[in-house]
């Protein structure tokens, strides 16, 4: 059970504002998903999620399927009871994180064979494989397998790979038959137009409840991903919503909502603040500057989160310098209601009709620097 809908078209950009309602709930777009690669999203309990206003988390077929395995995460009734998630989730297909963590893979016609990075044990996925284990997991959103290229990537590879990408985003279709879950596909082809042309035409074909452009934020520069971006979202049909995997921080979620994407997901607001950068209107900031030592500010005037509304700079780089998990903790609380808040913003800004606007401030904003 899945349906889009679209509510506005920006009418200086290609921003857009939208909903779509799963098993599990409405979601509004745009959107930002925490990552939750191995069912939690690292240090903060479903209700924490919940007060920061997360609507839906992302999971990862590879780790899941690693450890504890889908069958374990069904013998639970599946994630969401498992990680006592009662809203969206959308699970990863495998595709990048083998290319990215596993060692030793081979691609073949039929799927990847690959090692796991934790014991080093074989594995071989195949489209198939990849669906049945998303099936187990009972995710509301499940991601075709695809291959990822790296960048930069030959022309020649990335031809033969797109090519790849739709036999294998047929298999997975016809693997899913007339599941519940929505099955998104991944529109590929490196840093070339004519490539995500081809692509993005051939996955529409066949068919599918989202898109989402895969195979950027993968090293190249950011106003590459923007043009490859802005070029593919062309390609979409406008009645569904469109997914850019990875992506990104402040900037590149502002930069790509204007130019067509509804949906996006990045490690970067959990795993940043785990390592001391925190988000704020002003740019970035460090919390374990010394400058901060006897700050009785919050890490941000404008911020209503938790951690703001309670704690100050210095307590914050005191735990943080003395390696307490409740860094951690309020730190992602923070960055993760910054990320949500944002994309809260941007779609009020659209609501109103002055996202233009807002996302020239925001941008200039954050160029001041928090330190
Ligand atoms: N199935 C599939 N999944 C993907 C996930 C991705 N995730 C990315 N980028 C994430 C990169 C990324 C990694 C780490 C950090 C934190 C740095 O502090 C930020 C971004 N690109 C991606 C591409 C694909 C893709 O084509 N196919
Ligand atoms: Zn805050």
């Amino acid at each position: 059970m899945f349906r889009f809908t679209l509510v506005k078209k920006d009418k200086k950009t290609k921003a857009r504002l939208g909903f779509f309602e799963t098993l599990h709930g409405k979601v509004e777009t745009p959107i930002f998903m925490p990552v939750g690669t191995a069912g939690s999203v690292k240090t903060v309990t479903p209700d924490e999620l919940k007060d920061v206003g997360a609507q839906i988390i992302l999971g990862n077929t590879y780790h899941l399927h690693l450890r504890p395995g889908e069958d374990v995460v069904n013998h639970f009734g599946g994630l969401h009871k498992f990680i006592r998630w009662d809203r969206p989730i959308l699970t990863d297909s495998g595709g990048f994180q083998v290319f990215s963590l596993a060692e030793l893979k081979n691609i073949t016609e039929e799927g990847v064979t690959f090692r796991s990075h934790l014991d080093g044990h074989k594995i071989f996925l195949t489209p198939e494989k990849s669906i049945e284990i998303q099936s187990k997991l009972g995710s509301d959103i499940m991601m075709v397998l695809d291959e990822c290229v790296p960048y930069p990537c030959e022309k020649e590879y990335v031809k033969k790979s797109i090519k790849l990408t739709t036999r294998w985003a047929k298999r997975c279709k016809e693997a899913k038959k007339n599941q519940w879950q929505a099955l998104f596909g991944i529109v590929q082809g490196g840093v070339y137009e004519d490539l995500r042309k081809q692509s993005a035409e051939e996955i529409v074909e066949i068919g599918f409840d989202g898109y989402a452009i895969g195979g950027l934020s993968v090293g190249e520069e950011n106003r590459l991903m923007y043009d490859i971006t802005d070029f593919t979202t062309d390609y979409l049909p406008e009645d569904r919503p469109r997914y850019l995997m990875g992506v990104g921080t402040p900037e590149d979620i502002l930069e790509c909502v204007s130019r067509g994407v509804d949906m996006f997901d990045c490690v970067m607001p959990t795993r940043n603040a785990r390592n001391g950068l925190l988000f704020t209107s002003y740019g970035k900031l460090h919390i374990k500057r010394e400058q901060w030592k006897l700050s009785d500010k919050p890490i941000d005037e404008n911020c209503n989160c938790y951690t703001c509304k309670n704690f100050s700079r210095g307590y914050l780089r005191h735990l943080f310098k003395a390696g307490e998990i409740l860094a951690l903790r309020l730190n992602t609380i923070h960055n993760l209601h910054f990320y949500i808040s944002l994309v809260k913003d941007i779609r009020n800004a659209i609501r109103k009709e002055c996202f233009e606007e807002f996302k020239k401030e925001k941008l200039e904003m954050f160029k001041i620097g928090g330190d």
